[in-house]
């Protein structure tokens, strides 16, 4: 009797000489059945009413979330040992009484996840085809809300067998049968005798408890990618018709570049269309401006490109490769794997990107403990040495120093050694100057030439300055109304545009020298939604004709640029004449 371990017991032996290790094996299905029918009550009755209220609404989700709501303020010990007493300690009860006072917490996560759902575009287009609420339910509203009831149940499984445990640790639960929780009893009245008893057991509930935790959230997030690969082929296959088969053959291919962007569709999560199949590429090395008004789709076509699309918008077709993989079909995933070691960002506001209550130093090391830099004194020295190259004079100063205690282009310079933490190879800056005065606007960008010259880095430019693209970009892609009208080496967009929406911005740009009082274009870029069928610049547009109406435009290829234009010709004599 209580024998510690050893090779013939490997856990040694309880108060009446048995092997603890065959016990506690045999612990598992007990201990595993309570907890699994407290899971399956609180599963039965949480996904079913959670989803009639958020998917119905109305009379049905008052009474469901009233209820619920109601059910939340009952301690659930105090029932469960109500329930023990009634029943004469059968197991089955107690366990399932945990799991009905456990369901309004599922019911209440379920309801607003199916409640989000319920306005997507595809359940408007599943009633519309007639498809029963019950089947859209069951098909459509099921499928999207798993990832968070996967979660509920492993937290709650994790916190039903911990219930299990403790039931039947005080012997309130069929206390013949050897639970995890029994053994632990057990060990308990023995323990000034041996300790080592309570340790299997103890050991044993607590990894369940975490793995159960663990397993959740893995099955959620593999689920997630599974559904982003079936969302983005989904989407592919139904973007393929309106993608023209001209702008596919213009284009090269994606392994050839460190980024390349695909026919790229981003939809608001009611449908409406915000950019329209972007392709563009970005070599190793290279810079290239993405211009264009206020409006036209810059900034979202970056955030698509970095998988950071905000809420209510999602990428709906089309690609971002990454040295030729497809990060979209990757999921989130492949993002994570690639977001600041490969692709870096930097925003049009620094002191917005730092957190008040943080120094410099502490949101250098939490990049750099990410990046995997091992010791704190191996990050400060990285720390310093990214501070320097980013040209901050007193880098041992600044590290201790809070962003309100620096200057915005010091900010800007601290965002841009943050990013550069992860050596990424492209890094993508939106508007990096545009929050800076003029002197430091100069600073900033012959930092990041700089940094591109010694580092190899790939830029990815937004901006509204010519004058910026004239200084660093190798090549231009211009944006319009969502669509990339012009795709052009940047030294040929100044002297042969062949765009007339690239002609008429820079004809409009107060930095080129221009005789006269300064063209202006007329009119603004129409809404996303308020697109015409034809040209989107059509409207606008000088050369416009019946047939620049009729169709979309596809992208052209001419002898050194990409054009969605039907007059380039048309452009290239006038500019000449
Ligand atoms: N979260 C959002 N929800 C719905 N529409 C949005 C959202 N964010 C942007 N849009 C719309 O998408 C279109 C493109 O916006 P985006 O910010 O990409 O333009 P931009 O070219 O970067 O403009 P700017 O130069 O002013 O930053 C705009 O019509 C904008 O109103």
């Amino acid at each position: 009797m209580l024998q510690g371990p050893s090779a013939e017991h490997w856990l040694g032996t309880d108060t009446l000489g048995r092997d603890v290790l065959s016990r506690m094996l045999y612990g598992i299905s007990p201990t595993a059945s309570g907890a699994a029918q407290a899971l399956i009550v609180f599963l039965a009755l949480g996904i079913p009413l959670g989803v009639i209220a958020g998917y119905r609404g109305g009379l049905a989700d008052q009474v469901i979330s009233r209820v619920a709501d109601l059910a939340l303020s009952i301690p659930p010990i105090i029932i469960v040992l109500v329930v023990i007493v009634v029943s004469a300690g059968r197991p089955v009860a107690a366990m399932a009484s945990l799991g009905v006072l456990g369901a309004p917490g599922l019911i209440r996560v379920v309801r607003a996840a199916s409640a989000a759902v319920r306005d997507e575009l595809f359940v408007t287009a599943a009633k519309v085809s007639g498809v029963s609420q019950l089947r859209i339910m069951r098909t459509h509203v099921l499928r999207r809300i798993r990832g968070p009831v996967v979660v509920q149940a492993s937290l709650f499984g994790g916190v039903a067998l911990l219930f299990q445990a403790g039931l039947s640790f005080l012997g309130l639960l069929d206390p013949d049968r050897p639970t995890w929780g029994a053994i632990m009893g057990e060990a308990s009245t023995v323990i000034t005798q041996s300790q080592w008893l309570l340790i299997p057991p103890g050991v044993a509930i607590t990894l369940t408890v975490l793995a159960l935790g663990f397993l959740g959230d893995a099955v959620r997030d593999a689920s997630a990618d599974t559904d982003a690969v079936a969302t983005a082929k989904a989407s592919r296959e139904a973007a393929s018709p309106r993608t023209s088969t001209a702008t596919s053959a213009a284009l090269p291919d994606p392994s050839d570049y460190v980024l390349s962007v695909r026919e790229l569709h981003v939809h608001t999560t009611s449908g409406v269309p915000l950019i329209t199949d972007i392709s563009f590429d970005l070599a190793a090395g290279e810079t290239v401006g993405l211009v264009g008004e206020s409006g036209c789709g810059k900034s979202i076509t970056a955030l698509a490109v970095l998988g950071l699309t905000p809420g209510g918008i999602r990428i709906a077709g089309g690609g971002v490769y990454f040295d030729g993989t497809d990060l979209v079909a990757g999921g989130e995933a492949a993002y994570r794997r690639i977001r600041g070691s490969g692709l870096g960002y930097i925003s049009q506001d620094p002191m917005a990107a730092l957190d008040p209550v943080h120094t410099v130093g502490s949101h250098l090391n939490e990049v750099l403990k990410l990046r995997g830099v091992g010791s704190s004194a191996a990050r400060r020295e990285r720390a310093l040495e990214l501070l320097s190259q980013v040209h901050i004079a007193d880098p041992q100063r600044v590290l201790k120093s809070y962003p309100h205690q620096i200057s915005g282009g010091m900010a800007q310079r601290i965002s841009i050694a943050i990013a550069l933490a992860g050596r990424p190879r492209v890094l993508v800056a939106d508007e990096p100057t545009t929050a800076l005065d003029v002197t430091v606007q100069s600073e900033i960008l012959s930092l990041l030439h700089e940094l591109q010259e010694t580092t190899g880095l790939a830029l990815l430019l937004i901006t509204h300055d010519w004058g910026v693209v004239a200084d660093i970009c190798d090549r231009a892609v211009v944006m319009y109304a969502g669509d990339v009208v012009e795709v052009a080496p940047a030294h040929t967009v100044f002297t042969a545009p062949t765009h007339p929406y690239t002609a008429a911005l820079l004809a409009a740009d107060p930095s080129i020298e221009h005789s006269g009082r300064l063209p202006t274009l007329p009119g603004r870029v129409p809404a996303p939604g308020l697109w015409p069928q034809g040209c989107r610049f059509a409207a606008r547009c000088r050369l416009a004709t019946e047939a620049c109406s009729e169709a979309r435009v596809p992208l052209i290829k001419t002898s050194e640029a990409l054009s969605r234009c039907l007059h380039t010709d048309l452009l290239k004599l006038e500019k000449r004449a």
